[in-house]
């Protein structure tokens, strides 16, 4: 009989336990926990088409955007699971305006982990069956153990992220993650549901030939990014480069970090911060992209060095294979005559 020498992401997790700074299980029960609820999403998402969890809730959160169904079944989910598994002392999501305190928890408890996370990613796309994600965030908490979490606990630099990753609900459901030591991703055994490791130490190409943006947005964008997007549709060298757009940031990412390529949502004259938040999809995507080799850029500075002011703020976002995204960003200095 051939050995199944696959390991389940359970094992994984306890036999990395003490390669972790701070180890005391607390994050493997973190992330055990967000494992769960993941499963319990994605078995949702397998038959949306079938159960009333497609279309708006007919509310909107605190972006103005519309909440689906599904974003706020995501977010549901994931919260009751932290909140219940008394793993976390505060949780920041996309679909609630304020942070999430957890009530209850006796004085005793020392917690020590914030969780900020965008329950379900490529909204625009649940309806039409396109893949869409879910992304997350982990940092130790700055305030004091045993006293209620503060806003300073969520608004710290990507690089103090302690765990990052991200589930792609695609033709397979896979969790991607980091705590600070390579990427590895693992794929859903739905049948018997357990993620197996599929992608072990996952590397991004320093190059790529593909490039994801908006191109509808095209005469909003800076100077810059118009000039680097010609000179990805030049005829020279190994350009013109692909153009791929998914609609789903995890979707197009993961493609870029497993093929090589760069993910631009960059400003435009209506949204000058752009449309993508800092907190729980660019600073988790750029701490595992880079993680796996990759970069991710502002177009001026490194994501992960950023310093937020707001649990919602924006920022512009181009994320991928490192040559390419600084190339972004020689393409926005010289437009700014830095160069
Ligand atoms: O439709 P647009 O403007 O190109 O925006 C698409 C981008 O917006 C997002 O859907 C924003 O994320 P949410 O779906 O979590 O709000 C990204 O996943 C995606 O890359
Ligand atoms: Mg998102
Ligand atoms: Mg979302």
């Amino acid at each position: 009989m051939k050995k199944n020498t696959r390991k389940t992401l359970d094992e994984f997790i306890i036999e990395r336990q003490d390669h972790f700074q701070y180890s005391t299980g607390e994050l493997s029960r973190l992330l055990n926990s967000i494992l769960l609820a993941a499963r319990v999403v994605s078995y949702k998402i397998r038959k949306a088409g079938l159960i009333d969890i497609i279309g708006s809730a007919g509310a909107t959160n605190v972006q103005g955007e519309d909440q689906q169904k599904l974003d706020l079944y995501a977010h549901n989910v994931f919260v009751e699971t932290l909140v219940n598994r008394e793993i976390v002392c505060g949780i920041a999501s996309e679909e609630n305006d304020n942070f999430i305190t957890i009530e209850g928890l006796d004085e005793a408890h020392n917690n020590k982990y914030v969780v900020l996370m965008d329950p379900l990613d490529g909204s625009s796309n649940i309806d039409v069956n396109v893949s869409v994600g879910t992304i997350f965030s982990v940092y130790r908490r700055i305030s004091p153990v045993g006293t209620p979490v503060a806003m300073e606990d969520f608004l710290q630099p990507g690089i103090k992220q302690v765990a990052a990753g991200y589930i792609l609900y695609g033709t397979s459901t896979m969790i991607v993650y980091t705590t600070g030591k390579g990427v590895n991703g693992f794929t859903l055994n739905q049948a018997i549901g357990s993620f197996y490791l599929s992608h072990p130490n996952m590397k991004c190409p320093e190059d790529g030939n593909v490039y994801s943006v908006n191109e509808g947005n095209y005469v909003h964008f800076p100077q810059g990014v118009k000039d680097y997007i010609k000179y990805c549709q030049e005829e020279k060298e190994n350009r013109p480069y692909t153009s791929r757009y998914i609609g789903s940031l995890v979707s197009d990412c993961h493609r870029n970090l497993m093929r090589g390529g760069v993910y631009m949502y960059p400003s435009t004259f209506k949204t000058p911060k752009g449309k993508l938040r800092l907190l729980y999809e660019c600073n988790p995507m750029a701490f595992i992209t880079e993680q796996a080799g990759g970069y991710a850029s502002n177009g001026r500075t490194r994501i992960l060095e950023m310093v937020p002011t707001e649990l919602h703020e924006r920022t512009p976002f181009y994320c991928g294979s490192k040559n390419m995204v600084k190339k972004v960003e020689e393409f926005v200095a010289k437009s700014e005559g830095k160069k």
